[in-house]
């Protein structure tokens, strides 16, 4: 861990975005996330690190909802944004993903044009009332991941021809194109080379000027270098959430040092 950059950056809100409340998550009778109890600030960036297997993605997926696709899964306990319970019945799962935006591990981009991709969200949520409207969202979402300059004359080919590291790009606009208030991202550079992957972590620090970003990550690097807020997952539970700076430098819970010192995992 000796040639982690450690970024201190401040923390520029204490506005909490989302809080959880004794989060349970059952996979059939398998309880794979015991007793949650977070709160995820707004514009920060929240990292989400712990061994393979401890209920990382899983509580990232009960953040938007996703986990209502599987179905042997149950979620219990309280997750509210803004104070509004999500798991209400009133709640639409689809509007809650337009406002709760998810990148994945693998760049998925739908089997369409580039402009497509992006223009997809908005289309289906009726964010737009013009084509020319329309064609300023894809452009400045593009903008927003930064990927304009190498597509803006191609936007009619495939998104699937674009390298590894653009379509992941083009996922990231494609969440942002339908103005999420926060962004999920599922260790989105686990598939990106290291030049692709530091764009996308240069992207993940601007983005979150305007929304809270919370990432699962596999490298305790990355989560230093982009993350503000550092939660340690282990055997289901949330051991340890605080600011990052301090998770890795002055860790409280034994089992969060072990983990960072490389002695479980
Ligand atoms: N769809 C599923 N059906 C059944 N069990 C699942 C499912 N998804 C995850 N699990 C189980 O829930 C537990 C937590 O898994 P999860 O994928 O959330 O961990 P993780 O920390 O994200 O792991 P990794 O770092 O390997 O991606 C594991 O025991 C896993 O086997």
């Amino acid at each position: 861990m000796n040639d982690m950059r450690l970024v201190e950056r401040d923390v520029d809100t204490s506005d909490i975005k989302i809080t959880a409340r004794g989060v349970q998550v059952y996979y059939g009778t398998a309880h794979a996330l015991k007793d949650v109890d977070v709160d995820i600030l707004d514009k920060t960036v929240t990292a989400f690190i712990g061994p393979s297997g401890c209920g990382k993605s899983t509580f990232l997926r009960c953040l938007n909802r996703m986990n209502d696709t599987i179905d042997s899964c149950r979620v219990e306990g309280l997750i509210s944004m803004d104070n509004e319970d999500i798991y209400d019945k009133r709640v639409d799962p689809v509007q809650l993903r337009a406002k709760v935006g998810m990148v994945f591990q693998k760049p998925n981009p739908f089997p369409k044009s580039i402009y497509d991709n992006v223009a997809y969200g908005p289309k289906i949520h009726g964010l737009t009332r013009s084509k020319a409207e329309l064609d300023e969202v894809v452009e400045t979402s593009l903008r927003r991941a930064a990927l304009w300059d190498e597509v803006k004359d191609r936007l009619a080919s495939p998104g699937t021809g674009l390298s590894g590291g653009q379509q992941q790009r083009l996922c990231i606009a494609r969440a942002v194109a339908t103005n999420p208030e926060v962004l999920l991202m599922d260790e989105p550079c686990s598939a990106l080379d290291p030049i692709a992957t530091a764009q996308v972590e240069e992207l993940i620090d601007e983005l979150r000027a305007q929304f809270s970003v919370v990432i699962v990550t596999h490298s305790m690097q990355q989560a230093a270098r982009v993350s503000q807020r550092t939660a340690f997952f282990h055997l289901g539970n949330l051991v340890e959430y605080g600011e990052t700076g301090h998770i890795f430098t002055n860790p409280r819970d034994p089992r969060t040092e072990s983990y960072i010192t490389g002695r479980i995992g």
